[in-house]
C-alpha cells in the first residue's frame, strides 16, 4: 500500500454562506428589523470571548457576485461546537431574513511533506508554538477572502494518491516556493475535508489586496501539484464585514 501523508489536525472548521432575502428584508417594518439587528449584534458579540479564551475564532465576509452574499467562517474545538453556531444562528430573527447559500466542513491539517517525512521525534507537536499557531489560527480579519474547495485528480495517468512519497514531497516542496514569494501577502489556511464535505480540502485565502488572490492563484496553475493534480470548485471572493460594515449594508 501507498503510504498517507502524517497528517496534523487542529480546529474544526465551518464556512457558513448565506444569502440575504432582501424582499422580506425591506417588507419587514422599522420595529422587526431592528430586532433583527439586535439579535445579529448579540450573536456577533459571543466570537469576542470564544478567541480570547483561545477555543476557536470567527469572521464575516460580504462575498461578491451572485453565489451567497455573505460567510460566516467559524474555527471551533469540535463538529458539536461548530453544529451548536449554525444552530443558533438560525434561531435568531435574522436568519429569517436570510436563505441558506452553500456550506463546507472541514478541519485545518498540515501535513508532513515539509518536515522532511519525518514523523516527528515523538514530542506533542501542539507544544511547538509555530505549529499550535497553524492548527489554531485566530484568523487574521484581512480585508478580503477567498475560499474554494479542492482535489487531488485520481485518474488512471494522473493519480497523486499513486505517487510515491518521495515524489509527491518533491512537488509539494515546489508548491510551498511558489506560497512563499507571497508571504506577507497572501495567508492560506488549508483545512482537510476528505469524509466530512464532497471536496477533499477547502482552500481559504486572506489578502489585504485582492489581486494578490488572482497573482497566487495563477502562479499555481502552472505548478504541478496544481497543474497535472488539483481540480478546483467554486471560488467565493469577499470584503470584511465588521459589526458596523454589516448594519450599513442592511442599512435601507
Ligand atoms: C499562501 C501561500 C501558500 C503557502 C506558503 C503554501 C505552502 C504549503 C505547504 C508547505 C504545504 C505542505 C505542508 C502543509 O502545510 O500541509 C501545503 C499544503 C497544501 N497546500 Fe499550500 N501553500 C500556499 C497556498 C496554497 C494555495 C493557494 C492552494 C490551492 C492550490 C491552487 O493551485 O489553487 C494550496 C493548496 C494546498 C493543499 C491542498 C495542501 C495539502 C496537500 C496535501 O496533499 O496534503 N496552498 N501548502
Amino acid at each position: 500500500m501507498n503510504e498517507a501523508a502524517l497528517t496534523l489536525e487542529g480546529w474544526y472548521a465551518l464556512h457558513d454562506f448565506r444569502s440575504l432575502d432582501w424582499t422580506t428584508w425591506t417588507a419587514a417594518d422599522d420595529e422587526e428589523r431592528a430586532v433583527a439587528l439586535e439579535e445579529l449584534h448579540a450573536f456577533m458579540q459571543e466570537w469576542g470571548p470564544v478567541e480570547e479564551a483561545k477555543e476557536g475564532s470567527s469572521a464575516v465576509y460580504s462575498i461578491v457576485g451572485q453565489k451567497a452574499d455573505f460567510v460566516m467562517m467559524f474555527l471551533r474545538e469540535s463538529l458539536e461546537a461548530l453544529n451548536a453556531l449554525e444552530t443558533a444562528f438560525n434561531k435568531i430573527a435574522f436568519a429569517q431574513y436570510t436563505t441558506k447559500a452553500y456550506s463546507y466542513v472541514s478541519i485545518v491539517e498540515l501535513s508532513n511533506y515539509a518536515a522532511g517525512g519525518s514523523a516527528g521525534d515523538g514530542s506533542d507537536p501542539m507544544l511547538n508554538p509555530h505549529v499550535a499557531a497553524r492548527l489554531k489560527p485566530i484568523l487574521p480579519q484581512a480585508k478580503h477572502i477567498c475560499f474554494y474547495p479542492m482535489n487531488k485528480k485520481r485518474e488512471l495517468a494522473d493519480n497523486w494518491y499513486m505517487l510515491d512519497m518521495d515524489k509527491r514531497r518533491e512537488l509539494m516542496h515546489s508548491h510551498g516556493l511558489i506560497g512563499r514569494g507571497y508571504a506577507g501577502k497572501v495567508k492560506q489556511i488549508i483545512t482537510g475535508s476528505v469524509g466530512f464535505d464532497d471536496w477533499e480540502w477547502g482552500v481559504t485565502l486572506f489578502a489585504e489586496d485582492a489581486l494578490q488572490f488572482k497573482k497566487l492563484v495563477y502562479e499555481m496553475r502552472f505548478d504541478e501539484v496544481s497543474a497535472r493534480y488539483g481540480e478546483f470548485g467554486p471560488f467565493y471572493v469577499g470584503n470584511l464585514l465588521t459589526e458596523e460594515s454589516f448594519e450599513e449594508l442592511l442599512k435601507l
